[in-house]
């Protein structure tokens, strides 16, 4: 049997010759590129990669050295991809992103919406966000803001996205994708619950409580210690407060804010029941114009990936070659097809960054319905 050094030394041999091999075929690479380029071809060729993966299969014996080549052939030419991408960005044919760069947003004016009734935490952060005099309304549900954007009853609308202990708002993550509207902005606002009732309501006395399904989440520990108290979702944690006042049952209560128990003459029955003693919930600002601050920092887009093996993996490569941050990755189920999926991912960048347009530009050819949600 040989020694592990004389393995080693013939895997040496043999890395050379692939080494050698891996720069050659990038070289040629490089010259596809140029063809493509002056042609006006797609980098991505989906049937020609398929042939190739067949092809190489066929030349090995075992079933695991088909799997293992194919794996190997997938990875080259992404990075032969990569290297085509690259040599676009350098010529400038990247192509235009449909957004227009922006010195600061046109907030004079602005007409702001914001889901719940007064008290709302939207309403705290929308004035968070852009100040105690603007002018703005409420309507009952996300999807009534994302609407009055669209037909521009309102300039911008702000939305909660996630929150530090409960998650992702997943009903504005699909409403994203169905509108043609796009983040702006975002702000996080530390968010206290309060367990708030009509005057004479006791812990003993309650039977129901009403809240958001987010204020029921994110109050889950306090809630637990009450398990008979039947836990009831309204659309908003204000709107739970304004059915106290108006309802003036002692057997019910409202998880919501202390602005809101104040403002619908609660009384507070418990203060700050939140599980986290730190929650606090991100919100983007949404507009129904494709703009981007020009120091936006922050990119937030989804797409479908072709349900195959390694789909996911080769798309998301695009952010390691072009030296990409990225901070968030959420997936949603696609509406009509059980069990696929859509990611949203969230990375660091601005659309007028070469890297960003090169992995964007990947990405769009590589994955199904790419869709740039904002950058902020
Ligand atoms: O043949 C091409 O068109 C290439 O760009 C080369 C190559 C490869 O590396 O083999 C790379 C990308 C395409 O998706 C298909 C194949």
């Amino acid at each position: 049997m040989q020694s592990l050094e004389e393995m080693r030394k013939e895997l040496d041999v043999i890395d050379d010759q692939i080494t050698t091999l891996y720069e050659r075929r990038m070289k040629v690479c490089e010259g596809v590129a140029e063809y493509k380029i002056k042609n006006g071809r797609k980098v991505f060729d989906k049937t020609r990669e398929n042939e190739k993966l067949a092809a190489v299969a066929e030349k090995v014996s075992t079933d695991f050295n088909k799997k293992g080549i194919r794996e190997l052939f997938e990875q080259l030419m992404s990075m032969s991809r990569k290297l085509q991408y690259q040599r676009l960005s350098e010529e400038g044919v990247l192509g235009r992103l449909p957004f227009i760069g922006l010195e600061q947003l046109d907030l004079d004016g602005a007409r702001v919406v914001f889901q719940g009734v007064e008290g709302a935490n939207n309403q705290a952060a929308m004035l968070k966000y852009f100040g105690k005099n603007v002018k703005n309304f409420h309507v009952p549900s996300f999807r009534d803001a994302m609407e009055a954007i669209e037909e521009g009853s309102a300039d911008y609308a702000v939305l909660p996205i996630e929150n530090s202990s409960a998650g992702p708002v997943t009903q504005v993550y699909d409403l994203l994708v169905e509108f043609e509207n796009y983040i702006v902005g975002e702000t996080v606002l530390p968010i206290k619950h309060m367990l708030a009732g009509v005057k004479g309501t006791t812990l003993s006395s309650i039977e129901r409580v009403y809240s958001h399904p987010q204020g029921l989440m994110q109050t889950s520990h306090f809630l637990d210690e009450h398990g008979t108290w039947q836990q009831i979702s309204v659309a908003n944690t204000s709107m739970a407060a304004k059915k106290m006042m108006e309802d003036q049952d002692t057997t019910q209560a409202a998880v919501c804010n202390e602005y809101a128990a104040e403002l619908y003459g609660l009384d507070i029955l418990a203060r700050e029941i939140n599980d986290e003693s730190d929650n606090s919930t991100r919100f983007i600002i949404v507009t129904n114009q494709k703009v981007f601050l020009k120091n936006a920092s922050k990119i937030s887009i989804c797409f479908e990936i072709p349900h195959e093996s390694g789909s996911l993996y080769h798309l998301l490569s695009h952010f390691i070659y072009n030296d990409l941050n990225m901070t968030k990755i959420e997936s949603r189920p696609v509406e009509g097809k059980s069990w696929e999926y859509r990611f949203f991912v969230d990375f660091e960048g601005n659309l007028a960054d070469a890297a960003v347009k090169n992995a964007i530009r990947g990405l769009r050819e590589e994955a199904l319905n790419l869709k740039i949600l904002g950058n902020y």
